[in-house]
């Protein structure tokens, strides 16, 4: 596998020096771009692990660019497949519903040299390993691009979901996340510049989506778009019912609706990700007035982008993504 150092740029070329440092922090040191994906320099380590991962044929993937629904999917994927056990959807979803990047994104070892204090669960810690040891059915969130997953995903055919949603919604949350999450101090429009620049953790936005657009109709994959979540989830249930070979009736598909619901899930301890926001605030890692301006499940609507781009820059996230679609049959209308 190729890695390359990333430099941080936008379209227009290299950013600041500064922007550089708000993305290497306590977690992570630099980024690398890894076949042509961008991987914190930490990746380089479980690259070929990650290649090698045992996929099994009865595994469902959730597959997704950061920010565009990537929870509320597996939170309905899991639901579906365990016939809306929940009682059982009260066990946190990262622990159902294992993140498989997350021992390649931060360098722990070093954080832990430093901060001996910090506690971290081992579906973290040792995201590959919790998974190999993980009794079937699995349920496997990535947000790893096409050429970074496993090589047994080709062979074996497990379910594999991907979950798309508009760029400009998509740049919004991503900077929210990032000021929440990982440290980010910089400006609103120096991140839109860093995500049309394909600059971010996961970028290349565009081949990310495509990659897995293009295989929307081999059996073993289905596509999704968050938009379509919002218009009708009744209508994407029912799709992915049939997709999992499971049959709800309508009864069920109106309980299922309401708990996705965003109200519902705001207040569902279980997917949303306070207890990530709790580790950041117990062990100070990150700036307290972020922690408390901010929370996972934010806005959840289509559009937010409007009262936070700039015209400007709203055209050029509209020009980019016109020129990336152009001939591909995939459409936002957003
Ligand atoms: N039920 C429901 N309804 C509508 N929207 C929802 C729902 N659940 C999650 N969300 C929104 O999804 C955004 C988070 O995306 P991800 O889950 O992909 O984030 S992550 O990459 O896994 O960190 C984030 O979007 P923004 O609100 O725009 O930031 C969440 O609010």
């Amino acid at each position: 596998m190729n890695f390359d150092r990333v430099v941080f740029q936008g379209l227009q070329g290299p950013l600041s020096d500064s922007l550089h440092k708000d993305f290497t922090n306590l977690f992570r040191k630099g980024y690398v771009r890894a076949n042509g994906g961008v991987m914190p320099e930490y990746f380089q380590e479980f690259a070929e692990d990650i290649k090698n991962f045992n996929v099994r044929s009865d595994d469902a993937f959730v597959c997704s660019f950061p920010k565009t629904g990537t929870t509320w999917t597996q939170e309905m994927v899991w639901c579906i497949a365990n016939d809306l056990d929940f009682e059982a959807a009260k066990v946190p979803l990262q622990v159902r519903f294992p993140f498989l990047d997350h021992t390649t994104l931060f360098d722990y070892e070093d954080l832990l040299s430093t901060r001996p204090d910090v506690v971290f669960p081992p579906h973290v810690l040792d995201s590959i390993g919790f998974l190999d040891n993980f009794p079937s059915p699995r349920f496997i969130k990535t947000h790893f691009p096409w050429p970074l997953l496993p090589r047994q995903i080709v062979e074996n055919k497990p379910k594999m979901i991907y979950v798309a949603r508009n760029a400009k919604d998509t740049c919004v949350s991503y900077y929210h996340h990032s000021r929440l999450l990982e440290g980010y101090r910089g400006s609103f429009d120096d991140f839109c510049e860093l995500f049309l620049g394909d600059s971010l953790c996961f970028a290349p936005f565009w081949s990310h989506v495509l990659e897995f657009w293009h295989r929307r109709n081999e059996p073993n994959f289905l596509f999704v778009k968050y938009e379509d979540m919002i218009k009708d989830l009744p209508s994407v249930i029912r799709t992915t019912a049939d997709f999992l070979g499971k049959k709800l009736s309508d009864e069920k598909v109106a309980i299922l609706t309401e708990h996705l619901s965003f109200n519902s899930m705001k207040n569902n301890p279980s997917v949303n990700y306070e207890d990530v926001v709790e580790i950041n605030r117990k062990y100070n890692l990150i700036d307290k007035k972020e922690i408390e301006k901010g929370s996972f499940m934010r806005k959840g609507s289509v559009g937010d982008f409007k009262g936070q781009m700039s015209k400007d820059m709203v055209s050029r996230f509209d020009d980019w993504t016109e020129k990336n679609l152009k001939g591909t049959g995939l459409s936002f209308n957003v």
